[in-house]
């Protein structure tokens, strides 16, 4: 990975993360001071910290009584020494992030890609997409010729295999022994709408451009008389 993009990022996810800044901002305040409460900021029993216990009362839940009154400018704030009760408060109480961090993640999808033969990878069908001079077969017609479903239908031999995909005809034949789902699979939309086999198996995975060559034409979805009309 670039090197330059990879510190990017580790740098983003040490500011935005707020584990790291909950941890900092602790290892920070906790040296002698608990907590700081602005008096007037918030009405007694709506601290949104849970954290906090009720500062507006100047104690705190573990009973520390240690408190000074302190004022900058138009703020005055108490300031509640913990030092004696931080040690037992450390080892019994867990950050909510925390419990974030430990989080078991679900088990990743098994993925169904087969091996590709020799000659057959995606980088292959690139080449060959940019050195065949036509791979949908087309032998000169436009493709973007309007055609029906039932001529769909009868394109499932050796060299031209149709399919629709999203409104376009294509002629998956060419791609068969590169598709990384394997020609079993790919056979399964010969002939027929596969958009939403495709789009169960993968949504991600951008059609238009990989088989941009093996364009055939556009869906009739009138039904269907006017396949022979050429649409320029
Ligand atoms: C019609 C045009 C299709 C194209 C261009 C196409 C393309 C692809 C591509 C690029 C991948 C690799 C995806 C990845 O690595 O993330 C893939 C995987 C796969 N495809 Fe297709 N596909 C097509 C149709 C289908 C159909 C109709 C089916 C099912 C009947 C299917 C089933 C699969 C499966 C099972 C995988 C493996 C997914 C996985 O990684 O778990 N594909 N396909």
């Amino acid at each position: 990975m670039n090197l330059g993009l990879a510190s990017t990022l580790y740098s983003m996810r040490l500011v935005s993360s707020p584990v790291d800044q909950v941890g900092f901002e602790t290892k920070k305040l906790a040296t002698d001071i608990d907590s700081i409460s602005i008096k007037g900021a918030l009405p007694s029993g709506t601290d949104s910290n849970p954290n906090s216990g009720d500062m507006s009362k100047g104690t705190l839940p573990n009973g520390s009584s240690s408190k000074k009154h302190e004022s900058v400018g138009s703020l005055s704030f108490t300031v509640v020494d913990t030092s004696s009760s931080r040690q037992s408060k450390e080892s019994g109480k867990r950050l909510p992030s925390e419990n974030v961090k430990t989080a078991v993640k679900p088990a990743p999808r098994p993925r169904a890609k087969v091996p590709f033969e020799k000659g057959y990878s995606q980088m292959d069908w690139l080449k060959l997409t940019r050195t065949h001079p036509d791979l949908a077969g087309l032998n000169g017609q436009s493709n973007k010729r309007l055609i029906s479903l039932s001529e769909v239908k009868q394109h499932q031999k050796e060299g031209s295999m149709w399919t629709v995909l999203k409104g376009r005809v294509y002629n998956l034949y060419p791609y068969m022994r590169f598709h990384p789902g394997g020609v079993d699979k790919l056979k399964k939309a010969v002939g027929k709408d596969c958009t939403s086999l495709f789009n169960k198996n993968h949504a991600w995975v951008n059609e238009e451009f990989l088989l941009e060559k093996c364009l055939v034409g556009i869906l009739d979805e009138s039904g269907g008389q006017q396949h022979a009309n050429e649409k320029k």
